[in-house]
């Protein structure tokens, strides 16, 4: 069963505060660029560890965005308290990634199809069996048409959700690339499974912040305040985008 979610611990928002759609970045500085760049009149709604959270409207469409911190349990916090206590359907993680293929380069956006991951959360919940978390079919072809349309280099596939950034065996990503997957973060994987738990939307689209290969690298300013293109294609996705059946 679990701790019982009755109350939101970590996110202070009214009842209604928070709209149905939210895009989460992991960074909270993140989602205060995303909300004073893309929405009309962004309210604040989080305050809560300064892990900050807005609320405005963009093309006419109420639509949060709220910072999720690093690594699986943070997002998965944020997210299950999303869900169950302010009612959100369609989440959208905006996040940054670390390329672990050649053609995968600095700039280029990808969207998780699904998530492979290193981390324990999901042999607690399912012992030895494996779930294989996923994106939400309907959103991820939005996004990949809109992300189409625009130009931009956008890859679809598999990524990595670790528990570590600094590993000891930097090597450790080849066996990762070598079965396709495209990039490493540290958060979707929790995403999708939350999502798939209460029946709702999850996406998750990155830009290529660092490439392994290459080592290739963008500066932090750039990581917060840039990589605008996957933003967009975040929000337009999610225009008009009804209930999950
Ligand atoms: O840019 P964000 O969304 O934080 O995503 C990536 O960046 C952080 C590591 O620097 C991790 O959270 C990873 O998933
Ligand atoms: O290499 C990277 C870059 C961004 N995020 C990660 O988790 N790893």
């Amino acid at each position: 069963m679990g701790y019982p979610v009755d109350m939101s611990i970590h996110l202070n928002a009214e009842p209604g505060q928070i709209a149905e759609t939210v895009l989460l970045p992991g960074d909270p500085l993140r989602a205060k660029h995303i909300a004073e760049t893309f929405l009309e009149n962004p309210v604040q709604h989080n305050t809560v560890r300064g892990m900050l959270g807005f609320t405005g409207t963009y093309k006419g469409q109420r639509v949060s965005v709220q910072g999720t911190g690093m690594g699986i349990p943070s997002c998965m916090i944020y997210t299950e308290e999303l869900i169950t206590q302010y009612g959100c359907k369609n989440l959208i993680r905006v996040g940054t990634c670390g390329s672990y293929q050649e053609d995968v380069r600095v700039r280029d956006i990808i969207i998780g199809q699904a998530a492979s991951t290193d981390s324990n959360v999901n042999k607690i919940r399912f012992g030895e069996k494996t779930f294989a978390p996923i994106a939400d079919f309907e959103l991820l072809l939005r996004a990949y048409q809109i992300a189409q349309e625009r130009g931009f280099r956008t890859h679809v596939g598999n990524i990595m959700s670790s528990d570590t950034f600094y590993h000891d065996d930097f090597d450790q990503y080849k066996i990762w690339k070598d079965f396709g997957v495209l990039a490493v973060e540290m958060e979707a994987a929790g995403l999708y499974t939350v999502a798939a738990k209460h029946g709702v939307r999850a996406l998750t689209i990155l830009t290529v912040s660092d490439h392994l290969i290459t080592r290739e690298e963008t500066t932090s300013e750039e990581r917060q305040l840039t990589f605008n293109g996957m933003i967009e294609v975040a929000l337009d996705a999610a225009l008009g985008l009804g209930q999950k059946a």
